[in-house]
């Protein structure tokens, strides 16, 4: 069981979208004045996009700041799936680092090793791994299918590598780049951000049966080592 769990939940988007933008900015206010430097990785998807366009308003000193997704699809830049092409169309205007997991390596584990190795040049760990989580219970592109060990219990050091989802979601149906379990909980610290309540329903369930759950964020959560925020949208 995660070290500590705390519940947010929201009635207006709004709401919670100035809560997590005050918490976000908080942690990377702390690492700038800390460290001088902040290491921050965002999820992709749907859910994420109007907190992280308000996020890039706040006055921070984001040329301090290096960003990364905590997973990708293996797409182009210029297909709208893509999780670096939002990352970088919000950040890069304002000056942060945003740094791709994806490549146009031949095929989806050589594209992971790709990745794992450009990651071991930051300055690990990373401040914040902020998750999202599909209706399907994955979180980052930690997915059932034949990737889900590795994902889970890499190599030791593996901060990324290339999945293939079994079943591919419908929704995305591509191969993935994402952060191993390990990577995610080297984190300093931790957030979950979903909507509606088909998802919360999956996420408590997943919560519930922990290290056994067959959803991978309950795998997920069960490894976390320092206290997890989930931050919830009620509709
Ligand atoms: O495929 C992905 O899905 C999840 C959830 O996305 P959402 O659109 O349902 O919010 C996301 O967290 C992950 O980064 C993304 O690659």
């Amino acid at each position: 069981m995660a070290e500590e769990i705390e519940w947010w939940e929201f009635d207006s988007a709004e709401e919670l979208i100035d809560a997590v933008v005050g918490d976000v900015s908080f942690i990377i206010e702390s690492a700038l004045d800390a460290r001088g430097q902040a290491l921050v990785a965002f999820p992709g998807g749907n859910t994420p996009k109007p907190i992280l366009e308000k996020l890039a308003a706040a006055p921070l000193r984001w040329k301090s700041v290096t960003i990364i997704p905590t997973d990708d699809r293996l797409v182009p830049v210029s297909d709208p799936l893509s999780n670096v092409a939002m990352l970088a169309k919000i950040f890069l205007p304002k000056g942060a680092r945003v740094l791709p997991l994806n490549s146009e390596a031949a095929d989806y584990k050589l594209a992971g090793s790709a990745a794992n190795a450009r990651l071991q040049d930051l300055h690990w760990p990373p401040d914040l791994v902020w998750l999202g989580m599909g209706g399907d219970g994955h979180t980052a592109s930690i997915f059932p299918g034949p990737d889900l060990g590795e994902a889970l219990n890499p190599a030791k050091g593996v901060h990324a590598i290339g999945v293939r989802p079994d079943p591919l979601p419908p929704e995305a149906p591509v191969d993935r780049v994402t952060l191993t379990l390990p990577a995610i909980t080297s984190a300093r610290t931790t957030m979950i951000v979903i909507n509606g309540a088909d998802k919360q329903q999956v996420l408590e369930q997943a919560i519930e049966e922990g290290a056994k759950s067959a959803y991978p964020v309950g795998r997920v959560i069960d490894a976390l080592t320092v206290p997890v925020d989930i931050y919830c949208l009620n509709g």
